[in-house]
């Protein structure tokens, strides 16, 4: 990768970290994820053109907060600072951070200033930007310029041309900063004189190399959900390394309504790929038993996916290598050495301490839309580069508490519904995501005159670019209603439905 001109971004643990290495990807910059601590010697032997310092969950002022090797002010190029990125480079050259007296999170308003950076360039002086923070930098430091206010008198951006070292508080990787992605544009072009010699040819190109020399002739198992992730893996790969790739799909019973024979039926022609499908439903639903909590069931999950890949690669392999569709989204969430754990994704957070593969993820640095993008220029079939995202736990994470047989039933069959009308709505590009959850709430209900206390079912819908941030859908009333009478209607146990209304954060995608 040294070859391309790259923009580094220094990791300090804020959860929208890989999104600013993916927005500079965007630009057709080459950008990497690094530790915060990473070595200024170590960046010399790159095609260095920038560097950013991201958010994080930290205050600058804690005992032991993160900072960075302070040769890396010394490289020559220019540094930008997000968020914890900004107050930290306000500490070093000390000026003043203090906890906010009142703290911003989502929008606020920003008013740039009218000697500001070329930062801003082209830019309205009055934007709506996206906050996330509670300290907050309460002075300039010397020969440093104020850049941005927001309402509420925050200092929001400064700089020093001299020094080549631009800073903002807020975040301009998120889609709900408007002119964010014009501010990455002018420090990757304008500040750091970027060309932009990088494309998603280049990526599998690489990878294809890079896989090829991993491997060798050696035998490789990829598992293959028929979700997108896995499927654009298993597709690289097989550029990569053709016969010597084998498929194992896991109908662990926790599946919607038809999809395992579904994929049966279409993914291997679609992918060229022999699949092996195994049954698996007994051992998951018998290690599910009586457990109700999350993260218990997320572990249970991750544990027992790979039981059953080591016990397939008895059966057909030996396979030295497993091939995962992990993506970045599910590496942040599951914790990092620096971000917190939000949930354990059963590929992550939830494998087991004793893996008998050498693991392989070649997407693992990248996000959703960016490995749509890969699917689409691997020439894989649209229908399978969009369809929805469906979680590797499955079913089990969108029945509240204990999963039973009955439980997951009711599940399925709302799931169901809920699909079809969408389809029948053409609504389902527009949405993002769509289930349904079981609360394993019981509420009363009036049903043919008579009380019932039945269980209350969830719709959830969100619009997402990514996963990392969603709102829920503004699915229209009527279809909502169509889903309601008909879920009331023809799945027995429910009694009452609610439609779920929030963003992500704070909330996240599944209730699990
Ligand atoms: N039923 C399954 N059988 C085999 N592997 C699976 C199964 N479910 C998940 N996996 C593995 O776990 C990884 C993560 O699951 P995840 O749901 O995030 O990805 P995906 O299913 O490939 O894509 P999508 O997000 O579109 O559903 C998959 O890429 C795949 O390698
Ligand atoms: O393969 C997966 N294994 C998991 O353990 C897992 N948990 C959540 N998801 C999916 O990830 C995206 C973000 O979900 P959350 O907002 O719920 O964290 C959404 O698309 C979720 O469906 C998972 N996918
Ligand atoms: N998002 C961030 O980088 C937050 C920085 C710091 N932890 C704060 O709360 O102000
Ligand atoms: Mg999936």
């Amino acid at each position: 990768m040294s070859d391309h001109e790259v923009v580094v971004v220094l990791d300090f643990g804020g959860q929208y970290n890989q999104l600013i290495a993916r927005r500079i990807r965007e630009l057709n910059v080459f950008s990497e994820l690094l530790p915060y601590d990473v070595k200024a010697a170590e960046l010399r032997g790159k095609r260095l053109k920038g560097i950013i310092f991201s958010g994080g969950p930290k205050s600058v002022f804690a005992e032991g907060a993160p900072d960075v090797d302070p040769e890396i002010f010394t490289l020559g190029v220019p540094i930008l600072g997000i968020c914890y990125g900004m107050q930290l480079i306000a500490k070093t050259f000390a000026a003043q951070v203090a906890r906010g007296a009142v703290r911003e999170y989502g929008r606020a308003d920003l008013a740039v200033q009218p000697s500001a950076s070329p930062l801003f360039r082209e830019q309205p002086i009055s934007q709506p930007v996206w906050m996330s923070h509670s300290d907050v930098v309460t002075s300039v430091p010397d020969d440093f310029t104020l850049d941005a206010l927001t309402a509420s008198g925050t200092i929001a951006a400064m700089s020093s041309a001299q020094r080549q070292v631009y800073a903002v508080q807020y975040h301009p990787e998120v889609h709900h900063s408007t002119y964010g992605m014009d501010l990455l544009k002018n420090f990757v072009f304008a500040i750091c004189g970027c060309q932009g010699d990088w494309t998603m040819q280049n990526l599998i190109d690489e990878s294809v190399a890079a896989l090829r020399a991993q491997v060798g002739e050696k035998r490789v198992l990829v598992a293959l959900s028929g979700g997108v992730d896995s499927s654009v893996a298993a597709a690289l790969v097989h550029r990569a390394i053709g016969s010597q790739l084998t498929a194992v799909f896991v109908d662990h019973g926790l599946l919607r309504k038809g999809e395992s024979d579904a994929v049966m039926e279409n993914l291997g022609g679609q992918l060229g790929i022999d699949v092996h499908r195994v049954d698996a439903s007994s051992r998951f639903l018998g290690k599910l038993a009586g457990v109700t909590e999350p993260e218990k069931k997320r572990k249970i999950i991750g544990e027992e996916f790979i039981r059953v890949f080591e016990a397939e690669s008895e059966r057909l392999g030996p396979f030295e290598f497993l091939v995962q569709g992990t993506l970045y989204t599910d590496i942040v969430e599951s914790g990092t050495k620096t971000a917190a754990t939000i949930k354990s994704h059963h590929n992550v957070g939830g494998l087991p301490e004793d893996v008998n593969f050498s693991i392989i993820e070649p997407l693992k640095a990248l996000f959703k839309d960016e490995v749509r993008r890969l699917g689409e220029e691997l020439g894989l079939p649209s229908e399978l580069v969009w369809r929805q995202p469906f979680p590797g736990p499955g079913l089990a994470i969108r029945v509240i508490g204990e999963v039973t047989e009955d439980k997951l039933q009711i599940v399925r069959e709302s799931d169901y519904i809920l699909r079809d009308e969408i389809a029948k709505a053409e609504l389902t590009r527009e949405i993002w995501q769509y289930f349904t959850v079981l609360t394993s709430n019981q509420t009363v209900g009036v049903m043919g005159d008579e009380r019932t206390y039945a269980h209350t079912l969830a719709i959830r819908a969100v619009v997402s670019q990514e996963g990392m941030t969603a709102d829920f859908a503004r699915v229209p009333y009527d279809v909502l209603a169509r889903i309601s009478t008909r879920v009331v209607n023809e799945v027995d146990g429910i009694n009452r439905v609610v439609y779920d209304i929030t963003s992500k954060p704070p909330a996240t995608i599944e209730w699990e």
